[in-house]
């Protein structure tokens, strides 16, 4: 953390005014006025669970956060109750508590399943994640069929198919409030980018496209602001090293999980830009993984403008380099499978 953030975290939690997350990671300003948000973070126990449940016990747009696991939660729910924020916090542990857990929610972010060690890809963690999302998913078809759905579990490219299908089987699917996580994607592409670019890496913006793992993951660099002219190889280095990010966590890691800090905090970005979307801020977009025309695939990552309903519209693409153009033809057919997987998981089982 930035020396002038660390000053600004520790003078804002002696304060007696609210912390406001989004001013912690933004410098932007949230209304502690804000209507009465129900937020339900489901595996809140784990490795990002428990930052990302402390960043949005943060956010004063959150009035209500549920902490549901199936262990450890009570004492994760009484450590961050102590915060004097905003949102009343509950924790609720185990199968026959995730209604109570989920009911009245409008944002559940699913950060539950196993991560990755050293030598796999995330496909491989599709045959425990994917049951996991998928019970999880009919719970909420069941207890919040409005709540809009920010999965992380990986692998994203077959768990957004896998809810979408579940949702679809319970009547209540609605494209606009299923979300892929991949802010990770372009919190990487933004940090490693500026470090290239030599620029003040809190004014860079870059979009990343396409899916979540591997080649699949596009950072589209020719779209980056403040443009820097950076040469040919240096936009392949730094576009490989933004699809290896998550591999480099997990090798440094050594065994010991996957990204779990930087993915709290990509996390907790995301779920603000969907709670201030739902809360009527104008212009709010982020890259998100979801159901989309803008390729012949049907879920697909790429900067969606989120409003009052989720989803406003899934944006296009916008002119690409002809490196970039490549990159997306090389990526669809891996996405498309792992899309493909997903859907005939659900539809088995
Ligand atoms: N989308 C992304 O960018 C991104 C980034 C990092 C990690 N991930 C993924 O997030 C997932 C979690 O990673 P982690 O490091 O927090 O793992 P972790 O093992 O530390 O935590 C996972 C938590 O999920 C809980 N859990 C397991 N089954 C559950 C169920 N049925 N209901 C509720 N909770 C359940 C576990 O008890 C545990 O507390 C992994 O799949 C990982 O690959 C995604
Ligand atoms: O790499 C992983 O397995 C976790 C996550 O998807 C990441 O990008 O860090």
């Amino acid at each position: 953390m930035k020396a002038a953030m660390l000053r600004s975290v520790l003078r804002r939690s002696c304060s007696t005014t609210v912390p406001s997350a989004s001013h912690v990671m933004r410098r932007g300003f949230s209304s502690e006025s804000s209507p009465e948000r129900k937020v339900a973070v489901l595996g809140a126990a784990g490795g990002i669970g428990q930052p990302l449940a402390l960043l949005m016990k943060l956010n004063p747009l959150v009035s209500k956060l549920s902490l549901y696991d199936i262990a450890g939660t009570p004492g994760v729910a009484a450590d961050i109750s102590h915060i004097n924020t905003r949102s009343e916090v509950a924790g609720f542990m185990g199968e026959d508590q995730l209604g109570q857990a989920l009911e009245g929610s409008d944002i559940v972010i699913i950060p539950a399943g196993v991560p990755r060690k050293p030598g796999m890809t995330r496909d491989d963690l599709f045959n425990i994640n994917a049951g996991i999302v998928k019970s999880l998913c009919t719970a909420i078809s069941k207890y919040c069929p409005n709540a809009l759905v920010n999965m992380i579990s990986n692998p994203v490219n077959s768990t957004v198919p896998i809810a979408a299908e579940i949702f679809k089987k319970a009547g209540t699917y609605n494209e606009k409030k299923l979300f892929g996580v991949t802010t990770l994607d372009v919190v990487r592409a933004k940090t490693f980018y500026a470090g290239k670019a030599k620029v003040n890496v809190a004014g860079v913006n870059v979009p990343v496209v396409g899916g979540h793992a591997g080649i699949t993951i596009l950072p589209l660099f020719s779209q980056a602001t403040p443009t820097a002219n950076l040469p040919d190889e240096e936009i392949k280095a730094l576009t490989k090293r933004t699809q290896d990010g998550g591999t480099e966590v997990v090798e440094a890691k050594a065994g010991k999980g996957s990204a779990t800090l930087s993915m709290a905090y990509a996390g907790a970005i995301f779920a603000d830009a969907c709670l201030k979307g739902l809360n009527g801020v104008p212009d709010v977009v982020e890259c998100s993984f979801v159901q989309s025309t803008i390729t012949e695939l049907p879920f697909f990552a790429s900067k969606v403008w989120l409003g009052k309903n989720g989803v406003e519209e899934v944006l296009g693409l916008g002119p690409l380099s002809d490196y970039e153009q490549q990159g997306l033809e090389a990526l669809k057919p891996e996405l498309k499978s792992s899309i493909e997987k997903g859907i005939k998981f659900a539809n088995q089982s």
